[in-house]
């Protein structure tokens, strides 16, 4: 239950962090001194800064500079991998067209996919399949959205095709994101012969496609092909980004676990063993003051909202106060960057998981400066087919009474993602 809180805490999370995997961390007293931190943090905020996570800030910046750079490309490369229904949600997304509340959100943002060590193994069996697709009209389909998903991590965690049935079918789709396969894009790489070969044969395998399909295919062909120039090492970064921010988030959802009474592993198994995530790289344009215009409160960059899941990791750019935090008097209390800090907010799931004893509480973010400013979320969520409810812990805390209902959370996460995305 947040408080009427003035300020959102810092909590050192190393002496966690480093003990959090040995089976006695329960009565290291530096673990215990940061689970009573979070456990008031929780409580009272469902916000906290994060220091002493491990992620070197030159690293958090990096991210930041290159989705600065990815956000600078012209508009037409953007739109190259524009996000739709029909690609999983994932991709793109200009200005305006993530909706929060039945309002526009003025900023742009992509959800971002990396490709895994397995990329050219993936690749080899793509072109190989699409070299057999001649023989089969079956494939046409098929090609239209790709059945295999593409080699990336996702920047929604990998579905693939019929993994979790009708309940995964919405977010199916390959992440539309570092697909080495364009001449123009392996101009941007350093030279490597593998990536030369790779492209030589995408292009062949392409012009037999569309000498067997025709227009139909090569339409296809294009979402598949045609990639914008992607700023260099993005790839590399990025895996390396999601896998610390993973790390991290499994191991303050420890902390939590105990602040709650639990068992360490009590977000693991079943309900997080297979943790869903999803990164979103997002774009906030300056407050225009042009026309005497001053930036007001309608320049949502994104409106109140709660996020989904477990646990959110927020990289924000530095020395632009942007994000806002509601307490329970209805004030806005500014979550200003603090270098070597994630701010980290708890999700939908935790509020259920304990009981509504931690809030998700609304945030909002108004960018008034008149620089861009750019944020990297990386959202840590429950397995995707995990079947929320209150711990029983927490419903004994709480009094007795379960305050919710069991939710499965990938239902919660499509209809959030179906009525925040206009077409
Ligand atoms: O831009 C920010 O600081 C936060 C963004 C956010 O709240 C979200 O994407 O859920
Ligand atoms: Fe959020």
């Amino acid at each position: 239950m947040a408080t009427d809180f003035k300020s959102i805490p810092i909590i050192d999370v190393a002496p966690l962090l480093a003990k959090c995997d040995d089976p006695k961390m329960v009565q290291d007293p530096g673990v215990r001194e940061v689970v009573k931190q979070l456990d008031q943090a929780c409580r009272e905020a469902g916000f906290f800064y994060a220091k002493g996570h491990g992620i070197p800030e030159t690293m958090a910046k990096e991210v930041r500079n290159i989705t600065h750079k990815f956000f600078d490309l012209p508009y037409e490369e953007k739109l190259k991998i524009k996000m739709t229904p029909a690609a999983g949600y994932r991709g793109y997304q200009r200005i305006g067209e993530n909706i929060t509340k039945g309002v526009p959100d003025m900023h742009e943002a992509i959800d971002v996919g990396v490709t895994n060590s397995y990329f050219m193994f993936y690749h080899f069996i793509y072109i190989a399949l699409l070299l057999q697709v001649e023989t089969s009209n079956a494939w046409k389909g098929s090609l239209h959205q790709p059945s295999f998903c593409s080699p990336e991590k996702e920047c929604y965690k990998e579905l693939k095709q019929g993994m979790y049935g009708a309940l995964g079918k919405p977010m199916e789709g390959c992440n539309q994101w570092l697909y080495v396969t364009s001449v123009s894009h392996v101009m941007d790489l350093p030279f490597s012969w593998e990536y030369s070969v790779l492209s030589i044969l995408h292009l062949v395998a392409d012009l037999k496609v569309r000498l067997s399909f025709g227009v139909d295919v090569l339409l296809s062909c294009n979402i598949v092909f045609d990639r914008p120039h992607y700023p260099p090492n993005f790839k590399e970064l990025m895996e390396e980004y999601i896998s610390l921010c993973t790390e991290v988030s499994r191991k303050i959802m420890r902390g939590i676990a105990l602040a709650l009474g639990g068992s360490p592993d009590e977000f693991e198994g079943e309900r997080g063993g297979d943790a869903f995530w999803v990164m979103r790289l997002i774009g906030y344009p300056g407050a225009s003051t042009a026309n005497g215009k001053c930036p007001s409160e309608n320049d949502i960059g994104c409106g109140a909202h709660t996020d989904y899941g477990l646990l959110t990791l927020v990289n924000q750019d530095e020395n632009i106060t942007a994000l806002q935090v509601r307490n329970q008097a209805g004030e806005w209390i500014s979550a200003p960057p603090i270098p070597g800090t994630f701010v980290c907010n708890i999700g939908d799931m935790l509020k259920i998981l304990s009981n509504g004893l931690y809030e998700s509480t609304l945030h909002r973010v108004i960018n008034k400066s008149p620089t861009y400013r750019v944020c990297v979320a990386f959202f840590y969520e429950p397995n995707y087919d995990a079947a929320v409810e209150p711990l029983e812990v927490c419903v004994r805390k709480s009094g007795g009474t379960r305050k919710f209902e069991k939710a499965v959370y990938g239902e919660h996460l499509v209809s959030k993602v179906q009525t925040n995305f206009v077409t």
